[in-house]
């Protein structure tokens, strides 16, 4: 089947930044967890998915079609929450939804009505008076109430308090249940996609390192922690190196493999998702 987003060769430079081209294909069914430290490229490459900015380079396809070509077709099916809001700060809540729904050709009321009710939204209070948290639900509701088949998110449970964001995760995971939508979720707070994600990937300073299904990242990987002595013999294992004065920390990709030449002379963790991004990132540290 084809994807529901599918980008080739996407590059975009500004000065002093450069997005590397990559590719990148998320199916139906899936949630993309899009990591990476601060300034790696993620808004960057959303914006461009959602022509905000130029891209320089490449091809992006949202539902099988170009995403300039067809904009007004693929954004009436896109669900957007971005960290920063979008909205007029002088509006009431009731009146930009009021405003924004005229653009949706699938908006629907009671879906939107029920999210107010969940979300406990002030419908008649204007967008500058709504805490961060409130204006991210507001957000949300509207992001999940026109049968959106892609949820773009840039950062969507930051300033979330962790209530809320247990929520957003439990109304992902419905939102999911029928297997033809898609969600790519950009953000810091990894343990949600610990909780959620399918796929992750992970961008570095522009380039994208690896996308790869979660799972995998959790039965192959492994942390190892050991004597300096023994970190000769796993060099060549190593995506990444933490020493001290007592030993090492390193993250390999084939724990199995260690597992098998080291045995008990090493200590073997599963990994999670901020150790591996962590590991990928800081190559070589000396703590
Ligand atoms: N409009 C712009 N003009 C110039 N440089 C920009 C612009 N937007 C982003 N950049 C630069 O591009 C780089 C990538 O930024 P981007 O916001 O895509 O990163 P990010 O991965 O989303 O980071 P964060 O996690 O901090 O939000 C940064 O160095 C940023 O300064």
């Amino acid at each position: 089947m084809e994807p529901i987003l599918d980008i080739k060769g996407l590059s975009k430079a500004y000065d002093g930044f450069q997005l590397k081209p990559f590719d990148l294909r998320l199916e139906r069914g899936s949630i993309m967890g899009f990591i990476g430290p601060n300034g790696a490229g993620k808004s960057t490459t959303i914006r461009a998915i959602m022509n905000l900015v130029r891209k320089d380079g490449g091809d992006i396809k949202i539902f099988g079609l170009d995403h300039i070509r067809h904009e007004q077709k693929i954004k009436d099916k896109i669900g957007v929450v971005f960290d920063e809001g979008h909205f007029y700060e002088d509006l009431s809540l009731h009146d930009t939804m009021k405003f924004i729904s005229r653009f949706y050709t699938q908006w629907d009321s009671s879906q939107f009505d029920h999210y107010v009710k969940q979300f406990q939204l002030p419908l008649k209070k204007k967008i500058k008076e709504l805490s961060k948290g409130m204006k991210m639900k507001f957000s949300l509701a509207i992001a999940l109430s026109h049968h959106a088949e892609l949820l773009i998110m840039d950062e969507p449970t930051s300033g979330l308090d962790p209530l809320v964001r247990s929520e957003l995760l439990d109304i992902l995971m419905t939102v999911m249940q029928d297997e033809q939508k898609a969600i790519l979720l950009s953000t810091h707070i990894t343990s949600d996609l610990d909780k959620i994600a399918d796929y992750i990937t992970l961008l570095h300073n522009g380039s994208l390192l690896f996308t790869k299904p979660k799972d995998a990242l959790a039965d192959q990987y492994g942390v190892v922690k050991g004597d300096l002595r023994q970190l000769p013999l796993l060099q060549e294992l190593c995506i990444g190196v933490k020493k001290n004065s007592y030993g090492f920390e390193a993250l390999v990709d084939d724990r199995a493999r260690v597992k098998r030449e080291l045995g008990d002379a090493v200590l073997i963790e599963k990994p999670n998702l901020e150790e591996i991004m962590l590991f990928y990132t800081r190559r070589e540290l000396h703590a």
